[in-house]
């Protein structure tokens, strides 16, 4: 079996390749450098066959962990964030010299989940990745552990990575992990677990993928799925590949059947209304009535305030909603024009009456459509169909 390789796949591209803690490091919590230096001649070879390559490390913490000789990762957050930041200098310096020795510039590029949301800094950050492209540098990203706080907290970088290859608009992701691919079950508990290797549709999905993953490594195979929907839904194709052999991300861009790869979904939405549906924290629950859902879903308009039955959450004006069905099915995700106080006030009502309502002239939609994104898994694929002989196995 083959898997076809991209369309462009001889042209240049733009790759995210994610680490994980677990396979940085080896059982006694030191570096594995045989594995960073194949990872490092492997993206080397990338940039130099005119790929844009963005590396994404975890390992600030396991690595702090290793230097400070303590032997299981800290749970409070202060002692992780301390932790993480004398871990990340020491990591950054293993590969400034790695990637030294073969001629290549690196940087250090560290993110909060709240860079991702504010659109500024959103836009800065894209700018920032651009820059460094023209500039042949190979960016190293993390989550800026040591002031991200708990609730602004990515937490893994698996979904991190997605985002970062979201926003700069990537082709590829990689999530180079500690098993060769994902399975029915998690195969440490299961030997009988079966091996996936190719996944249409995340929604077909139906595996058991247990609450962690390693001893080291956070969020298991649930954040690496969690990455797998922002990315598919983003119109990038992902894999999922064993970090001790870095060099099968060469093979698997020229169509070998390696790991678990996952297909893009068509037709994806721009780069800002990725935004909305990935990087921004949704702080209300609008609940629609069918036609609203219709209408948002079938028909492309904007939500007013008639279909709105139901709101929960305590939203500012232009903060990101969910919008979803009587049941609770997620439709769509937008900014919203009112905030909590004044939408329960014109929920259910119509444009017309809302300024009499409010006393004040307000936007006449609820959510705009050019700030609304539907859920692609909600609409269903009859409505954004594969095209014909894009992929085959
Ligand atoms: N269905 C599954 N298929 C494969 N691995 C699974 C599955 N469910 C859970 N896992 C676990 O996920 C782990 C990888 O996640 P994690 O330790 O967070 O890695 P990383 O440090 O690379 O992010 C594997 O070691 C495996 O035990
Ligand atoms: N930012 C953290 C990484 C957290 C994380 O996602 O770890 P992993 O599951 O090993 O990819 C660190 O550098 O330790």
């Amino acid at each position: 079996m083959t898997i076809s390789p991209s369309a462009n796949a001889q042209t240049s591209q733009t790759i995210v390749v994610k680490i994980g803690t677990s396979s940085l490091t080896s059982a006694n919590g030191q570096l594995a450098l045989s594995v960073l230096a194949r990872l490092v001649e492997t993206l080397c070879q990338l940039n130099r066959q005119g790929h844009r390559v963005i590396l994404v490390s975890s390992g600030a913490v396991g690595v702090g962990c290793a230097r400070l000789g303590l032997t299981e990762r800290p749970k409070s957050i202060e002692q992780k964030q301390a932790v993480a930041a004398v871990g990340q200098g020491r990591l950054m310096r293993v590969y400034d010299d790695l990637f030294t020795v073969l001629d290549q510039p690196i940087a250090q590029v560290l993110l909060t989940r709240s860079d991702l949301m504010q659109r500024a800094r959103y836009v800065n950050s894209y700018h920032t990745f651009q820059q460094l492209f023209n500039l042949n540098v190979i960016p190293i990203v993390n989550e800026n552990d040591t002031v991200a706080v708990d609730e602004l907290k990515f937490g893994d970088n698996d979904t991190l990575s997605a985002l970062v290859a979201s926003l700069v608009g990537a082709q590829w992701l990689f999530l180079l992990t500690d098993v060769d691919r994902l399975y029915s079950a998690d195969p440490r508990a299961n030997p009988d677990a079966e091996p996936i290797t190719w996944v249409q549709h995340l929604g077909d999905l139906d595996i058991d993928v247990g609450d962690r993953g390693s001893a080291w490594g956070t969020g298991g195979m649930i954040t690496k799925l969690e990455a797998a929907r922002i990315a598919t839904s983003a119109g990038i194709r992902m894999a999922i590949t064993n970090g001790q052999t870095p060099e099968n991300i060469l093979k698997i861009l020229a169509g070998a059947p390696l790991g678990t790869q996952f297909a893009p979904k068509p037709n994806p939405s721009n780069a800002r209304k990725r935004w909305i549906a990935n990087g921004l924290r949704p702080s209300g629950l609008l609940y629609l009535d069918a036609g609203a859902v219709r209408a948002i879903s079938k028909d492309g308009k904007s939500l007013l305030s008639a279909g709105i039955v139901e709101i929960e959450g305590d939203f500012q004006a232009q903060d990101a909603v969910v919008l979803c069905d009587r049941n609770g099915q997620e439709i769509a995700r937008g900014l919203v024009n009112y905030n909590h106080h004044d939408l329960q006030q014109i929920r259910g009502r119509r444009s017309s009456e809302i300024s009499m309502i409010l006393g004040y002239d307000g936007a006449e939609t609820v959510v705009h459509r050019d700030n609304l994104v539907l859920n692609p898994d909600a609409v269903g694929s009859d409505m954004k169909p594969m095209v014909e002989g894009e992929y085959s196995h």
